[in-house]
């Protein structure tokens, strides 16, 4: 794949923000830029339930390889994996966080708000405006369509105006084995704490945030995404920790706000995924499969 230019570049450990050693991001560039409009690129959030220390921005690198070796690489301008701020995992066996830790006491929308950051240092950087596609596996899921909702989330940092005004939606969305409605994937659990703790940690104890975070269960993306064309939900039914009723519950919430599997200007796409959980990012073969699927629907809304 390397070529005498030195290309792809990989960078690692850049810092988008100060708030903590966890406000990193990752990147690769597959060739010298040359500004193609039909280009896209292809950024990714992980998963781990706000909290894994063992699940980060790494956990994108065995589909980035399947992708800069696949059909699709030619319409790929960057790829870029995204580190954020995680909520506290005292229980930890390995790893168990600190409550002075600045990277591991985040709570909503500490999460979003990074993202947020890292999408705007990305924007500023590389330019793509719109033109790319936003990746999300499990809770890097709820977190990619949160940047649809608004992308305004509390008041709590001064500088989240300018987040407010600068930071462009991505034209596609891909949520893989996503967690999309709270408050359902806490009910579907109630026999296993760890569900009801992994988001308390994340969005505090009461119920109406849960509610309020949930991708399925808000009613303004038409406001919000105006210029969303895509979004396709990919999960698997070998899924051993978020059932299919996640996806189905987003599908349905987009379909009642014009959202269609049918072609036109908001299309929806639900694909078929093999594997665990877990399986689909360490693998990467399917992961992949999912954002190849991806960027080929978007080449022909660009
Ligand atoms: N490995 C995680 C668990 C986890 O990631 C998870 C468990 C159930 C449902 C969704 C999960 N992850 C979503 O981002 C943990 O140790 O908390």
């Amino acid at each position: 794949m390397s070529d005498a230019d030195g290309f792809p570049q990989y960078r690692r450990d850049i810092q988008y923000s100060d708030d903590s050693i966890a406000n990193t991001l990752e990147l690769c560039i597959p060739r010298p830029t040359t500004h193609d409009p039909k280009q896209v690129w292809v950024v990714f959030i992980h998963g781990g339930a706000w909290r894994d220390p063992e699940i980060d921005s790494s956990s994108f690198r065995k589909a980035q390889e399947l992708l800069l070796r696949s059909p699709v690489a030619e319409s790929i301008a960057g790829l870029a994996s995204i580190n954020y701020r995680l909520s506290p995992y005292p229980s930890h066996p390995q790893s168990p966080s600190n409550p002075s830790d600045p990277a591991r006491n985040a709570r909503h929308p500490d999460h979003i708000n990074d993202i947020l950051a890292a999408l705007l240092h990305l924007q500023e950087t590389f330019r793509f405006d719109d033109r790319y596609v936003l990746v999300g596996h499990s809770c890097g899921a709820t977190l990619a369509l949160q940047v649809a909702m608004k992308r305004y989330w509390g008041a709590q940092y001064e500088s989240t105006f300018a987040l407010e005004l600068n930071v462009v939606p991505p034209v596609a969305i891909l949520g893989v084995e996503g967690v999309y409605d709270l408050p359902a994937l806490v009910s579907d659990h109630s026999d296993q704490l760890i569900y009801r703790d992994f988001v308390k940690n994340a969005f505090g104890s009461d119920e109406a945030t849960w509610a309020a975070a949930s991708p399925a269960r808000y009613v303004d993306f038409e406001d919000s995404w105006p210029d969303g064309r895509l979004v396709v939900l990919a999960h698997s039914l070998e899924d051993e920790l978020v059932e299919f009723e996640q996806p189905d519950l987003q599908r349905h919430l987009l379909e009642r706000q014009g959202w269609s599997t049918e072609p036109g200007d908001r299309q929806l796409r639900v694909v078929d995924l093999h594997g665990t959980h877990d399986g689909v990012w360490q693998d990467g073969t399917e992961l992949a499969r999912a954002i190849e699927t991806t960027v080929q629907s978007v080449q022909t809304m660009l």
